[in-house]
């Protein structure tokens, strides 16, 4: 018996702390309506695991019927004919299980594409409440991870479980269908070996716990590293950042050492346990062949089933982990399907293709996390074509107010009009498209100019682009890029400047034309020649619109029909900027202080 045993499962791998799922049923009976839609390829799926288990057990015995009434007599005719057929029994085996391997991936990539195009769905209904809640990468995982882990369960783990149990009962009901003494005999091992594996595979999974802990401090270290670089660089640090590293590497390397060289005694541990028990079998069947109780055949016989029987025994508590693992993951993707979007349109929603521009804070208080009051007391109106500019220190909620307008977040209390309806009685699909926004630091697609810019309106025509990039003032820095509009923007625009950015995000807005603008002025320096064109751009963009403005340099805001002083969450200056002088507060000192720098 030679096999090797590798008790923690296929591969011999035994993994961290097994999850638990909260309502296993439940989360079964989803994952089956998703399945489900493929019924005919799941029984054909389950007839083949049954044949071909079948089939697998026929193999074994008909070992003992050659040897017994084929080689014995010498019955060299019979012999070969026989082996034909144990040929053409392991062939069908193989057949079938590759078949039924092939079916159950197919309906195990269907479900998982159903399951993820509805995870994805229902992210795009949620609000930014949510995503502030989660941490983005755990729900990155859920693609990932959590998918992945119920596409390997249901592609392999689960009808392999199945057709564990199948052989285990199949091979147990041969056995003593053969020869009783001698399949009590071959079980007495088993005990002895489940217990052995037990312990091992308990003390693994803390050592690899360890280890998977000391994983993720590598890379937290190497990511800080990378994104800190520049900062170790301009410290000098790298030596201590090295000191560090390498302290961190030596850790994952004994943990990695406890982990793998542990859990790699189980293999041969339990490989000589069942040699053993199979020398006991061959003693005892020697034994029993000698006063006639026994024919060598039923011992080769006993000598293949027993071969087929310790794997599935193994592989049952790895495969069981598994599968709960993916139920673990599957339920963690349910519940986010579960989540009930916070802002979720009325029965009777408003559609809109255009709005006037009229806005009205009244007595708005907001706040992101319980008792702590953001915005207190918010109160001022717009008129349809004014520039509001929001001024005030970092933190003090000018984001927020703007936030609230693009209705990513509920007001707690008081009301936020749009022309002259709550914000609420829209379409919020229809609400956000008719506002724009620019800001200082906008996100680009990896693609040309042109597609960027064209995002604001898809169905622009490359003239309108252009036309839009000339009114935004961008059309001169495109025009001296190597490839013009069909340039090519890295992810996320890397290979272009902020302010180019800027004038980037303008052309679209100006492209796609909105009613109500929003403006975060970049902070960042931008030479003197780009920051006239945004200006520029900028001026003939909320040209007749109402336009909100974050405004960080005051000269830019001059003419903004009202400024709004805002400090911890409360306004507590307004008006236009010859007023706020006048008044000689925060703003008047604010001025004061910019102009002498
Ligand atoms: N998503 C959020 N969850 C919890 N608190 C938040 C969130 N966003 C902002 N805050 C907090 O709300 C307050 C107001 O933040 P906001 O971003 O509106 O300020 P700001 O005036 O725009 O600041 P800055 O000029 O630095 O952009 C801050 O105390 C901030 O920490």
């Amino acid at each position: 018996m030679q096999q090797t045993t590798r008790g923690a499962g296929p591969g011999g791998r035994v993994s961290g702390p097994i999850e638990k799922t909260k309502d296993p049923k439940g989360t079964l009976l989803r994952i089956w309506l998703y399945m489900k839609k493929q019924k005919m390829s799941l029984v054909a799926s389950v007839i083949l695991v049954i044949l071909s288990s079948i089939l697998s057990l026929l193999g074994p015995y008909f070992i003992g019927v050659i040897i017994d009434h084929y080689i014995l007599p010498k019955d060299v005719t019979g012999t070969i004919r026989m082996i034909w057929l144990l040929v053409g029994i392991y062939v069908g085996t193989s057949i079938l299980t590759w078949l039924q391997g092939y079916i159950m991936v197919d309906i195990s990539l269907n479900t998982i594409k159903v399951l993820r195009e509805d995870l994805f769905a229902k992210l795009q209904t949620l609000s930014l409440r949510f995503f502030d809640q989660h941490k983005h990468g755990e729900l990155m995982s859920r693609f990932t991870n959590d998918l992945e882990q119920l596409n390997q369960a249901l592609s392999q783990s689960v009808i392999q479980f199945v057709s564990s149990l199948l052989t285990i009962i199949g091979v147990t009901i041969a056995m003593f269908s053969l020869n009783w003494v001698l399949a009590i005999v071959s079980f007495l091992i088993i005990p002895v070996m489940l217990y052995v594996t037990k312990k091992i595979v308990s003390i693994s999974r803390k050592n690899f716990s360890q280890r998977q802990k000391d994983v993720g401090g590598l890379n937290g270290f190497v990511e800080e590293t990378i994104s800190g670089g520049e900062v170790i660089a301009l410290f000098g640090k790298e030596e201590d950042a090295f000191g560090q590293f390498h302290e961190v590497n030596e850790r994952l390397r004994q943990s990695s050492i406890k982990a793998d060289m542990f859990s790699g005694t189980l293999g041969p541990f339990n490989n000589f346990l069942s040699n053993m028990g199979l020398a006991i079998v061959i003693g005892v069947g020697a034994l029993l062949a000698l006063n006639g109780h026994t024919t060598i055949g039923i011992i080769a016989s006993f000598v293949t089933y027993s071969r087929q029987f310790t794997r599935p025994i193994n592989q049952l508590s790895t495969l069981l982990n598994s599968i709960q693992a993916a139920l673990a993951g599957a339920e963690r993707v349910f519940e986010t399907m579960d989540e009930v979007p916070d802002l979720v349109d009325k029965r009777d929603a408003l559609q809109v293709s255009s709005l006037k521009g009229e806005v009205q804070f009244q007595q708005v208080d907001f706040q992101y996390e319980q008792n702590k009051p953001t915005l207190k007391n918010i109160h001022f109106s717009a008129k349809t074509g004014e520039m509001i500019a929001l001024i005030g220190p970092t933190g003090s909620g000018k984001t927020t107010i703007i936030n609230l307008l693009m209705r990513f977040y509920d007001v707690r209390s008081g009301e936020l009009l749009l022309d002259g309806r709550n914000i609420k009685d829209y379409k919020l699909r229809d609400l956000r498209k008719r506002i724009g926004i620019v800001l200082q630091d906008p996100y680009l697609f990896s693609g040309t100019i042109m597609e960027n810019i064209r995002y604001g309106r898809l169905d622009a025509t490359d003239e309108e682009v252009i036309e839009a990039a000339k009114t935004a003032s961008a059309h001169g820095f495109i025009k001296h890029l190597p490839n013009q509009y069909q340039t090519t923007i890295t992810s996320g625009g890397q290979n272009i400047s902020q302010g180019q950015k800027q004038l980037l995000s303008i052309a679209r807005a100006i492209l796609a034309n909105p009613d109500l603008l929003i403006l975060d002025e970049a902070t960042s320096n931008i030479d003197t020649k780009t920051e006239i064109d945004i200006q520029r751009g900028i001026r003939n963009l909320i040209k007749g619109k109402t336009s909100f403005v974050i405004a960080h340099r005051l000269k830019t805001i001059e003419l903004a029909n009202q400024i709004i002083v805002i400090q911890d969450g409360e306004i507590i200056e307004s008006g236009n900027h010859h007023e706020l002088l006048n008044q000689r507060g925060f703003y008047y000192d604010l001025y004061s202080k910019q102009m002498t720098i």
